[in-house]
């Protein structure tokens, strides 16, 4: 707790600014709220994380690294583990054989004959200084090896438990910090802990072996060796953690600068940022974020040289101290001068091997820390997938029928996380198949977020969704999924071709240059993408993505027509249109509604618009308005009723009115 409590000072600066932290609080203001909140989240976990919590971590690190290099290879693990093992075995085997070319060397034979009498331990040293590297070439080729395997396994977990987390984790800003982390540095952590976590053992091998030597030579030789290590490990440590603390304390100002770059750098912001002014504004902000890290990262370094500088000296002096020890120990003729020579050899050694030991275990620790964010993420993100995502739960899932006869809204009430108020509150809607239902009403009236909940996306706080008998909540939400086609208000572009932009989520592989997809050119034709896909260059096989060469882009009404292209080619029983005609021009958008209304055939529709012509044949309309109900009907019985539907009805009609001929066609 202490040592926390001293090290949350590298981030609260000097001078004025310390005294005016102490006014303020414990934590500096860098000017952006939203960080300072963060701080104050992670501040707890500064102040608790002492240098015992992070002794009692490394072995665990050293587990998690070995179960992870295991499951990413293990033919390499063995390879790594057992060439360092036979390695270090020929370390001592040198280092003991070198006794036997010194007592030779230094006995009081004539010079030709104390060469002769040393070349045999000459050639078991050559013979073994040879195999120690072939072995330790073959252990370092293990290793590489290794590195890329493992990358592999934790960006898959990663992403695995990214594309299958409950919505509401993404709403949350704590599981961002987090994700940011663990995506980050935490990622990149892994194969570091697991070559770590081999040079540990390397080190410790090599160390083990010239400590066995110079136990075998004098059994005092041995505590002095070590004595060296305390030091250099103290400052390793020491500084490692001040890293990681700065890390977690500067989580959410990068978080902050990485999104601002993005702003920067990303071509769809181009525009905006230019003809809104907003350069400077962008450029201040970011700026103000990275100099607050600069000073932070400053203030760390200069208290780690100061840690680095003590740990020297006082290696230098704990190094000097053993040889001053020895140098007695031969004077008072405890060791013969041949063993002597040998023990500096194998201090020499060992405390080679000793510096590689503890660099290793500090790296290892420190990329630990960091690959700890990664493990927690994960496991965290894992918690947040729901239950019945879970294969072993799925088979204790409800079977969603195929097809529904009729969906059943009742009661739902729905708080997004961490905000205010609720967004729906009480909503209750029947949806019957074949039917075409249109929700309309005022921005913010909760008619995606209604949506979002019948498509499984959340579940509610309260109520149900029935599809027939069974509750949504009972069931597989990949079930419900494979279900429903979305036509979002807010779609990607991805950045494929135009057919997999199409086709891409319907399991089938539909390859370019497949002209016979009849499916996929009948949506394109229902969607008025056929037109779009005709201009470019490669056809169906064009790549809509700019940043590469030959990449194409469309415009935003193109873009609409494949997003909704694509909602049609699921040939999904329940389509979900979210102001699918936002940015469609008025002929597209005409034909788009004349064309659903035969596209789906058979299929039942829920439609979200404000272009309220486009919902007159619906077959029931409901009015939301914060969150509630508040009309429900046909185009004609709510006109009837002179109510908020007959009001914004009749304010499009009157602007259409204008010219003199829409309102009637409305
Ligand atoms: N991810 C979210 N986190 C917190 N609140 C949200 C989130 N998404 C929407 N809301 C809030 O929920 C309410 C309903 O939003 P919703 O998007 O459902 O409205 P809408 O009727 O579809 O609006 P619009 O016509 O503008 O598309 C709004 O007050 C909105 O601020």
């Amino acid at each position: 707790m202490g040592a926390g409590r001293r090290f949350s000072r590298p981030f609260t600066l000097r001078g004025r600014e310390r005294r005016g932290r102490r006014r303020r609080g414990p934590l500096p203001d860098p000017g952006l709220p939203e960080v300072v909140v963060a701080w104050h989240a992670r501040d707890k976990e500064l102040t608790e994380t002492s240098m015992v919590t992070i002794a009692r971590r490394f072995p665990a690190t050293i587990l998690q690294a070995a179960r992870l290099a295991w499951r990413a290879s293990r033919a390499d693990t063995v390879a790594a583990v057992s060439l360092n093992i036979a390695a270090g075995f020929f370390t001592a085997f040198w280092l003991l054989a070198t006794t036997g070319v010194l007592s030779a060397l230094f006995s009081a034979a004539p010079t030709p004959s104390r060469v002769r009498d040393a070349l045999p331990s000459l050639a078991l040293v050559a013979g073994a200084v040879a195999l120690r590297a072939a072995l330790q070439a073959g252990a370092g080729w293990a290793q590489a090896r290794l590195e890329p395997q493992v990358e592999r396994l934790v960006e898959l977990r990663l992403y695995e438990a990214t594309t299958a987390v409950d919505m509401t984790a993404l709403d949350d800003s704590d599981f961002l910090d987090d994700l940011k982390r663990a995506q980050g540095r935490g990622m990149m952590s892994a194969p570091m802990v697991v070559q770590h976590a081999v040079d540990v053992l390397t080190g410790a091998i090599g160390m083990i072996a010239a400590a066995g030597t110079l136990g075998v030579l004098h059994p005092l030789l041995l505590p002095l060796l070590l004595l060296t290590a305390v030091p250099e490990g103290w400052a390793s440590v020491r500084s490692a953690r001040m890293r990681y603390m700065m890390m977690l304390s500067l989580v959410g100002v990068s978080r902050r600068k990485w999104i601002l770059s993005d702003l920067m750098v990303d071509r769809k912001h181009a525009a905006e940022v230019r003809s809104f002014t907003m350069r400077r504004f962008l450029l201040d902000q970011y700026d103000r974020s990275a100099s607050y890290q600069r000073r932070v990262e400053l203030d760390v370094a200069r208290r780690q040289l100061a840690v680095k500088v003590t740990g020297d000296m006082l290696k230098g002096a704990a190094t000097a101290l053993v040889y001053v020890a020895l140098g007695v120990m031969l004077w008072k003729g405890a060791v013969p001068l041949a063993v002597a020579g040998t023990a500096v050899l194998a201090i020499r050694s060992g405390q080679t091997s000793l510096a590689n030991l503890v660099y290793a275990v500090n790296r290892c620790y420190e990329e630990g820390l960091y690959f700890g964010d990664y493990v927690g993420f994960c496991e965290a993100a894992e918690r947040r997938i729901p239950f019945r995502a879970l294969g072993p739960a799925a088979a204790e899932c409800a079977r969603l029928p195929d097809d529904f006869a009729h969906i059943r809204v009742r009661d739902v009430v729905f708080t997004y996380p961490g905000a205010d108020a609720p967004s729906l509150r009480g909503v209750t809607v029947d949806v019957r198949k074949g039917e075409v239902v249109a929700l309309v009403g005022e921005n913010g009236s909760g008619k995606t977020t209604l949506a979002k909940i019948m498509a499984g996306l959340y579940d509610p706080d309260a109520g149900e969704v029935r599809w027939d008998d069974v509750p949504l909540t009972a069931v597989r939400p990949r079930d419900v999924w494979e279900r429903i086609a979305v036509i979002a208000q807010e779609y990607t572009h991805w950045p494929m071709t135009a057919r997999q932009n199409i086709t891409m989520g319907r399991g089938r592989d539909h390859a370019d240059g497949d002209p016979e997809d009849e499916a996929m050119l009948a949506a394109a034709r229902a969607s008025g993408a056929d037109e779009v896909v005709g201009e470019l260059a490669l056809g169906y096989g064009t790549l809509l993505d700019r940043r590469f060469k030959g990449g194409a882009d469309l415009s935003g009404g193109q873009w609409q027509r494949l997003a909704v292209a694509r909602g049609f080619f699921r040939d999904a029983p329940l389509l979900i249109c979210d102001e699918p005609t936002a940015a469609l021009d008025a002929r597209a958008e005409h034909q788009l509604f004349e064309r659903m209304r035969t596209h789906a055939d058979g299929r039942t529709v829920l439609l979200i618009t404000h272009r309220l012509a486009s919902v007159r044949h619906a077959d029931r309309i409901y009015v939301l308005e914060h969150g509630r109900v508040i009309e429900e009907g046909d185009h004609r019985a709510l006109m009837a009723r002179g109510g908020l539907y007959a009001d914004l009805y009749s304010l499009q009609a009157a602007a259409y009115g204008a010219d003199g001929t829409r309102a009637q066609a409305g």
